[in-house]
């Protein structure tokens, strides 16, 4: 599976964490991840990412890109709700996307347990059905509406 892991600087302690908490399970994945988070997790973990640019320079969107292209299958954004940030609508594009094409998106840890067991379990097996038909969620039409 395609995982993005993206975090805001006040949880990147958080991912970085979660990684090293779920390591076994997040080694037999292709990883992509905004510029610093990305840093920080293979950094501290010795996992190899693909890493974007950063947030604020346009990661986000270049990790919206690849949902759009039906190439992503989870996403793990840890948010920091209490903080401003200056890339506030790639933020919401992201998550746009995610509900646009049916992508399971966790934003907090909580959350994110719970996919990343949900993952170990085959939940997701969905999501090689969804890359073999090329079918996302039954939102993919023109948009011409
Ligand atoms: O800002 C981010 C997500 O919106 C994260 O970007 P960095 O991983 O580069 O800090």
């Amino acid at each position: 599976m395609n995982i993005a892991m993206i975090a805001h600087d006040e949880k990147k302690d958080d991912i970085v964490q979660f990684s090293t908490a779920y390591l076994n399970v997040l080694k037999d994945h292709e990883l992509f991840s905004t510029g610093t988070t990305g840093k920080r997790i293979s950094e501290a973990t010795g996992l190899s990412l693909h890493r974007f640019r950063s947030g604020p320079l346009g990661g986000d969107q270049q990790i919206g890109a690849m949902i759009a292209e039906n190439n992503m299958d989870l996403v793990l954004f840890f948010k920091d709700p209490l903080t401003a940030q200056p890339h506030e609508p790639d933020i919401s594009a992201l998550g746009r996307l995610c509900d646009v094409y049916g992508i399971p998106i966790a934003t907090n840890m909580a959350t994110a347990e719970v996919l990343i067991h949900g993952l170990k379990k085959g939940d997701f097996a969905f999501r090689e059905l969804r890359r073999q038909t090329g079918g996302n969620s039954g939102n993919e039409g023109d948009g011409n509406n």
